[in-house]
């Protein structure tokens, strides 16, 4: 029987990032808390839990302020007693030629006193694999897929080695898929291996659900480890915990339903699509006017007050990558992204406050804007709709839940939106 302390610390660097780990360690059997923002020191020795999720906004700010952000939550979670410390970044290994992946892996590195760790965005769930340091999406490189055209991140070369290497100041190194296939003593060898030859990081090869869980007992002891959440299915196991579904219990739903989408993700588009196909009355943000000083969030209101009686309503800035650049080319980037975000941050406030208590949120991004926006400071992890999508439980004032999943742009099937309420509608039953 485990004990019952916190045994893994979790850092995320967003926010559906942050319940796709937390889904993860929950459908692997551990009790999890999803934390956002670093919380009160005050609370962490009272936390009751096999795993604590950390959810910060870290991926896209500087990288100096990653790290110091990445610093105080490893802080909370050493003072909670967590006994291995989890850096959770995107599947699609987000990040520029400045970081933050790496800077934020070598200062918890430092903080932590450990000269190794690895690093594998792998999550074969979601068709994100690894083979011989190079990350596919789907079928295809990481650099030939729709990631290549991403806003803020575009990624642009599929060699990981390479991109991590330009991140971080240790050398970077490779543990490959003939040592995984032979299990945890031979990566354990591996490691010995390049440890000796001062490799400070290792990219590790994963194809496969098996490859993850023949790394997880390699891992066991290491301080810090550092992936996307395909990691986390081998490593509630260290602890002798098993898969049970009481772990993802959530209480019943009331309210009205709506969807905010801020995600300029392929896979979102194809969903807004869908969703537009069905005759579902949606609402559409539009930047420009945002930017030029409309009253956008008053509008989308109006709309959803003529409609959120009869079903969900959809409120989205989702666009191509043709229109985005065109917003970005008046707005700029980072503007355009922050004016939007900021938008759909107030819409989700007005939602709440007209009934809304069932909210899917799409966009790593967006959901941190909403969630911030709307106060959330927990969440509970309830049943998954699509692999590293499930709902969750947000407590509000009043002592009421909000239902809420929170999306990355390029998980999900195209019906997304509205499987999600009917799955939410059955675990009702
Ligand atoms: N029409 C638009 N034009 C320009 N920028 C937009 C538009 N719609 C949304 N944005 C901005 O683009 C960014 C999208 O990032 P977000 O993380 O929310 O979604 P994503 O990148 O598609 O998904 P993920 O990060 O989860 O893979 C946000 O900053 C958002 O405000
Ligand atoms: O790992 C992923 O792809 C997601 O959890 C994510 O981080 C999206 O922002």
């Amino acid at each position: 029987m485990p004990d019952k302390g916190l045994k893994l610390g979790c850092i995320a660097d967003d926010f559906t990032g942050a319940t796709d780990l937390a889904n993860n360690l929950v459908r692997a059997g551990m009790r999890v808390v999803q934390m956002i923002n670093v919380p009160d020191l005050s609370i962490a020795e009272s936390v009751d839990a096999d795993a604590v999720v950390i959810a910060l906004k870290s991926r896209t700010i500087p990288a100096a302020e990653a790290v110091d952000v990445s610093l105080a939550a490893l802080a909370w979670l050493r003072a909670a007693g967590a006994e291995q410390i989890y850096f959770k970044y995107c599947s699609t290994f987000d990040s520029t030629p400045t970081g933050n992946i790496g800077p934020v892996t070598e200062a918890l590195m430092k903080s932590l006193d450990t000269d190794f760790t690895i690093a594998t965005p792998a999550f074969p769930d979601n068709a994100r694999t690894v083979f011989k340091g190079h990350l596919f999406v789907g079928d295809v490189l990481l650099s030939d897929s729709g990631m290549r055209h991403h806003p803020l991140t575009p990624m642009t070369d599929a060699n990981l080695v390479r991109i991590l290497a330009a991140q971080a100041t240790r050398p970077v190194g490779l543990i490959d898929h003939r040592v995984v296939s032979q299990g945890d003593s031979a990566i354990r060898a591996r490691v010995e291996q390049l440890r000796s030859e001062g490799v400070g990081i290792a990219i590790v090869d994963a194809v496969s659900n098996d490859d993850l869980l023949r790394l997880g007992p390699a891992l066991a002891g290491m301080p810090l480890v550092t992936a996307g959440s395909g990691v986390a299915i081998g490593l509630p196991a260290n602890w002798g915990i098993v898969p049970s579904r009481s772990a993802s219990a959530l209480p019943p739903t009331t309210g009205h339903q709506a969807v905010i989408s801020g995600s300029v993700s392929e896979a979102t588009n194809g969903q807004v699509s869908d969703y537009l196909r069905r005759g579902l009355p949606a609402y559409s943000v539009d930047p420009l006017s945002i930017g030029s000083g409309q009253d956008v969030v008053g509008q989308a209101l109006e709309f959803a007050d003529q409609h959120l009686a009869s079903g969900p309503v959809l409120v989205y800035s989702t666009d191509g990558p043709e229109g985005v650049r065109s917003v970005q080319g008046r707005l700029g980037a980072v503007e355009a992204g922050a004016l939007v975000e900021d938008a759909l941050g107030r819409i989700a406030r007005g939602l709440v406050d007209r009934g809304v208590r069932q909210l899917i949120v799409a966009g790593g991004e967006t959901s941190g804007a909403v969630i911030q926006a709307l106060g959330v400071d927990q969440l509970r992890i309830g049943e998954q709709i699509d692999p590293g999508v499930p709902w969750c439980a947000a407590p509000l004032a009043g002592g009421e839940t909000l239902h809420v999943a929170l999306k990355s742009g390029n998980f999900g099937t195209p019906d997304f939106f509205t499987k999600a309420f009917a799955v939410l509608e059955r675990s009702n039953a």
